[in-house]
């Protein structure tokens, strides 16, 4: 079935969140900081207090950022059904528990529910929509648009439908979180892991090897990102910031020079067996490393972090411009949700 858009991505007014636990709820406080209504919708019975929580805490940070016009938390609405959710929404974003049989279900719960032409995304770390997309009625209006914790902050999403997700939806979805104030990376074809966890995920897996094995602490391996690579990596990827590495040089003398002692490392090593002493090791690491900074306290403290970084990386107006949007940021574009014709 061919995707026809009922509305522009410029006119959307109304967001539908389903599932509202980190990732759901930091969509929440991002959507309404770009001054959209949201709706959100979650089967847990404390749903509805976290995710007021979840907002209330994200606000001061979303405020440093620069609110829309009009943005409030009181733009929010909890529904108590997924069809009350989505029955005004102009695009539905999903973040669900990833669990495929579930996501399966509930998207095509989501598809039957929602008006036609409402493009609906998954936050999916990793599945591909072609695996999610097999029950729904109409599989074309499905895209993923994978975010990064927290939503609010974290600029990237990245963008993919699957085999039978119409391309047009595809490019709907993308300019529609520009417009929202995200950056976007649209792929062409499905990755396990899109691009950035897979990159993450081969970090991840030689550090569980490290702890695993008694070879370096979750506080030294951690260290190793922030005092280290991390620094460069807030501002220039890894390609760019290794062709540095082979000096004036650049690539073709960082690969002729390096190349082949790497091959050793890129070909050596498989996943680590995740069994009760390494994860027993993982979270006593991480306990230790939080010491006694509750969970609001390390959120707060990454809020501002990330703040700092972008402010400092160009990439947010000045301190003393907080809230004068930038029309030459991305996410700092003013932008007033609905402000175009249908
Ligand atoms: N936590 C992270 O860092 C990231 C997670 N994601 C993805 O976001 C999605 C959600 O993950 P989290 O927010 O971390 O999980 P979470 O466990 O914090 O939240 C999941 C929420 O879904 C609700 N839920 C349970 N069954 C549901 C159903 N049938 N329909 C709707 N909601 C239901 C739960 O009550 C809970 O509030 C997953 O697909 C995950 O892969 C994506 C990027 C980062
Ligand atoms: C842990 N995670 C794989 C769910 C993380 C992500 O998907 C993206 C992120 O926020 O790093």
């Amino acid at each position: 079935m061919p995707f026809t858009p009922s509305t522009t991505p410029e006119a959307v007014r109304r967001v539908a969140c389903i599932g509202a636990g980190v990732i759901g709820g930091g969509w929440v406080a991002h959507f309404l900081a770009r001054g959209y209504d949201v709706t959100a919708w979650d089967p847990a019975a404390d749903a509805e207090d976290k995710l007021r929580r979840l907002v209330s805490a994200a606000w001061p940070a979303l405020e440093q950022l620069g609110l829309a016009d009009g943005a409030s938390p009181d733009r929010l609405t909890v529904a108590p059904t997924l069809a009350e959710a989505v029955a005004d929404a102009d695009f539905v974003q999903e973040s669900a528990p990833e669990k495929l049989e579930l996501k399966r279900a509930l998207l095509a719960e989501l598809a039957a529910a929602a008006r036609p032409g409402v493009v609906i995304a998954s936050s999916t770390s990793g599945y591909p929509m072609t695996d999610m997309q097999t029950t729904a009625a109409d599989p074309s209006r499905l895209i993923v648009g994978h975010p990064f914790n927290p939503p609010y902050l974290i600029p990237l999403v990245e963008v993919v439908g699957g085999t039978h997700t119409d391309a047009a939806a595809v490019a709907w979805a993308s300019r529609f979180y520009d417009v929202a104030g995200k950056s976007v990376i649209t792929m062409d074809r499905e990755l396990p892991g899109f691009i950035a966890n897979r990159l993450q995920e081969a970090l991840w897996r030689e550090a569980l090897h490290m702890v695993a094995n008694g070879e370096a602490t979750v506080e030294d391996i951690d260290a190793s990102i922030t005092e280290g690579p991390g620094l460069r990596w807030a501002f220039m990827g890894p390609c760019l910031t290794f062709a540095l590495a082979g000096g004036e040089g650049g690539m073709a003398h960082m690969l002729d020079h390096f190349g082949p002692s790497l091959k050793s490392p890129w070909t050596r090593l498989e996943a680590p067996e995740l069994d009760s002493a390494l994860r027993d090791a993982m979270v006593d690491g991480c306990a230790s490393a939080a010491g006694d900074r509750t969970y609001a306290d390390l959120v707060a403290e990454r809020d501002q972090g990330v703040i700092d970084v972008l402010r400092a990386t160009g990439r947010l107006p000045r301190a003393d411009r907080a809230g004068a949007p930038d029309p030459a940021v991305p996410g700092q574009r003013p932008h007033t949700p609905g402000s175009a014709a249908r």
